[in-house]
């Protein structure tokens, strides 16, 4: 976690987070630097004897200081879209070492990624495949290429976000992939780099990783005889992190140690793309109590609500909230944290004992991953200011959006 308790105040790192709520306003996520540091380099330290990149996933936490930070600390990066290769050329991030994933890509953004030089895309389809090729070839350049396979395992995680199972719209089918390397191997304008799969996000069960590995291990030594001589194996992101106080997670240095012999052993580099074991827990949204409303239920009312934080009403997924003072003199009520916008849906957490009265400020914790990129301005609701600390030191990342800044690109036209 990125908070401890020093006298009955939270802190994050060595700052009081109840002054950063105080000058930054709230809600307002903080995210601490050594723990996103630490996380990263428990991949490192495990991977250290071998060939091997860290794709960090853009999407996971796009803020440019935290991009900039991974970089300068030897991440690559694996991209989403066309906006998330801009922010990591912004960051002066190395284009050799992004690789792009997707179901979805346009001319544009295979385009860009080819004019760009990036170290692989990652081809999802058949039709993908035949756009790729025509692009290279209008721009006379080889299309370095990995194809992602869909290895219809069940990562035993949210369904929403399990992408590795037969109908899930990611990846090809293995049958599929022996004759679509074929097909890049006798293309001029196509060049097989790697191999690619991520079978989902917040695994807790690692089995399933393990299985993906040994299926991917079997398709590159079968992509072998038929000549196509790969250079990486990439297998995605997706360890996950005890998002309750008393669960355990997966310990990243033995998984790491298990993924990486099989690959090492044939002289590939092995590629991962972990976003929320390094992001995750690094992230605090703080919120403000509005109203302590007692009515059939018990509701703490607070200023933050879905459009900052989407997870608990999209995959109902539980945030631990922490007060930021210790109250001795209060006693704990049983009650919903909800927030002001007009959905049913718009709750942070249900049925929990807080010591909570107006104006406090709460912590909710572990949201440094799918957090304040998946907010919304839903209700006209601004984006919310971000910062990072440092030690004793905090600085603003992203700045509260303003109403002139939300309707900036509108016009309002006399219909
Ligand atoms: C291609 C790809 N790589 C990496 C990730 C990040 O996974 P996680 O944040 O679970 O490590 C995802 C999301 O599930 C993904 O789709
Ligand atoms: N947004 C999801 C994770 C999606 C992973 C992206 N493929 C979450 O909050 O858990």
């Amino acid at each position: 976690m990125a908070t401890s308790y020093k006298n009955g105040n939270l802190f994050c790192e060595n700052v009081d987070v109840e002054e950063i709520a105080q000058n930054f306003g709230t809600p307002v996520y903080v995210y601490s630097k050594k723990k996103i540091l630490d996380s990263l380099f428990k991949y490192q330290r495990a991977l250290n004897s071998h060939r091997y990149l860290i794709c960090y996933p853009v999407k996971t936490n796009y803020s440019l200081s935290i991009l900039d930070l991974l970089n300068r600390h030897g991440c690559g990066f694996d991209i989403a879209s066309e906006g998330e290769l801009q922010r990591v050329l912004a960051v002066g991030g190395n284009p050799e070492q992004v690789v792009y994933s997707g179901v979805g890509k346009s001319k544009k953004e295979i385009e860009l990624s080819l004019e760009s030089k990036i170290y692989s895309i990652h081809v999802e389809s058949w039709e993908e495949l035949d756009r790729t090729e025509e692009i290279s070839r209008n721009l006379n350049c080889r299309a370095p290429l990995g194809v992602r396979v869909n290895p219809d395992i069940d990562a035993q995680t949210h369904r929403y976000v399990s992408t590795g199972i037969k109908d899930s719209k990611f990846g090809v089918p293995l049958e599929d992939v022996q004759e679509l390397y074929q097909r890049i191997k006798h293309s001029p304008y196509l060049e097989a780099k790697g191999i690619h799969c991520s079978i989902g996000s917040q695994l807790t069960e690692l089995s399933p990783l393990l299985e993906a590995r040994d299926c991917i291990v079997d398709l590159v030594d079968s992509l072998e005889i038929l000549g196509v001589k790969l250079e990486y194996v990439d297998l995605g992101g997706g360890i996950g992190i005890a998002y309750r106080q008393g669960e355990t997670e997966p310990d990243i240095s033995s998984w790491v140690q298990e993924i990486v012999k099989p690959v090492a052993a044939r002289g590939l580099r092995l590629l991962l793309e972990p976003g929320r074991s390094i992001v995750g827990h690094a992230g605090i949204l703080l919120t403000r109590v509005e109203y302590v409303k007692k009515s059939v239920k018990n509701f703490a009312v607070v200023d933050a609500a879905l459009t900052e934080l989407i997870r608990p009403a999209l995959y109902d997924g539980y945030h631990h909230i922490l007060p930021s003072h210790q109250h001795s003199n209060i006693k704990p009520l049983l009650c919903d944290v909800v927030g002001p916008v007009c959905e049913n849906t718009d709750f942070l957490a249900r049925d929990r004992w807080l010591t909570v009265q107006q104006g406090d400020v709460l912590a909710i914790l572990s949201v440094g991953a799918y957090g304040s990129v998946m907010s919304s301005n839903y209700n006209s609701r601004f984006r919310s200011a971000e910062v990072i600390v440092d030690g004793n030191q905090v600085f603003e990342i992203r700045k509260r959006e303003t109403i002139a800044e939300q309707i900036q690109n509108e016009f309002v036209v006399c219909v």
